[in-house]
């Protein structure tokens, strides 16, 4: 991995996905606040059931937020909203809008992200100007309903075979973390390992080290 890319390795460390599932009468800003405390690094929203007042208001006001922070601010799947409101990026699948054609929308400087499962979507998509991978699921996942399994050996080639960072995701945990080292991966991303715990700052910072010292820093 050596490319010029619109988010460096760094940011990658910690992303945190939301997921409104954990939310159990708190509020979604509180809670991305606190993974924000804790030292996450990457924050994106991710709704698949709101309707476009409600995630439009949210954006904003977790957009102003992760600005406070400093910390790069995604939205997953809405390329439009992510334009409407100048969020640092968005990650899509392989089933969204294709990273090309997100690049016309977005622009140059934006962030995007694009899922993979297999070597030749990786290359695809870096060869489509994607500026980062998430490539999942590395462990059985209870997040995602349709996620399908990838194993220790494709995630290491993905990694292998391009120029831009990986990140891992998929059920991982303070406890698994340690069996993705040498995958070649620059970071993880989470959703129940940081949302689903009960105090989400030391969650957050404790997983935060255990990705620190997986990676060897
Ligand atoms: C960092 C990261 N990696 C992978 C995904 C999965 O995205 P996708 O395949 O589009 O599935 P949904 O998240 O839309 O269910 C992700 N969201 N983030
Ligand atoms: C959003 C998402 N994408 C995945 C993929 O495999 O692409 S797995 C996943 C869910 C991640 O949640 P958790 O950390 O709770 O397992």
């Amino acid at each position: 991995m050596s490319k010029q890319t619109n988010t460096k390795p760094e940011e990658l460390l910690l992303y945190a996905v939301t997921d409104r599932h954990w939310l159990n009468g708190a509020t979604l800003i509180s809670q991305v606040e606190a993974a924000l405390k804790g030292g996450a690094t990457f924050i994106q929203l991710r709704e698949k059931n709101l309707d476009d007042e409600a995630f439009y208001k949210e954006a904003l006001e977790i957009q102003k937020l992760c600005r406070n922070y400093k910390v790069p601010f995604v939205i997953n799947d809405n390329v439009e909203l992510a334009k409407k409101i100048g969020a640092d990026g968005v990650h899509v699948g392989q089933s969204d809008m294709e990273a090309l054609d997100v690049r016309k929308v977005l622009g140059d400087d934006k962030i995007i992200g694009v899922s993979a499962q297999t070597v030749e979507q990786a290359e695809l998509a870096e060869k489509h100007g994607a500026d980062y991978l998430g490539v999942g699921a590395v462990f059985p996942t209870g997040s995602k309903d349709d996620a399908t399994e990838v194993s220790f050996e494709t995630l290491k080639e993905i990694c292998e075979h391009v120029h831009i960072p990986v990140i891992a995701i998929g059920g991982i945990t303070r406890d698994n973390v340690v069996k993705l080292n040498q995958s070649g991966i620059c970071g993880i991303a989470v959703i129940s390992a940081i949302f689903g715990q009960t105090d989400i700052e030391a969650a957050t910072a404790d997983l935060k080290n255990q990705t620190k010292k997986m990676l060897g820093e």
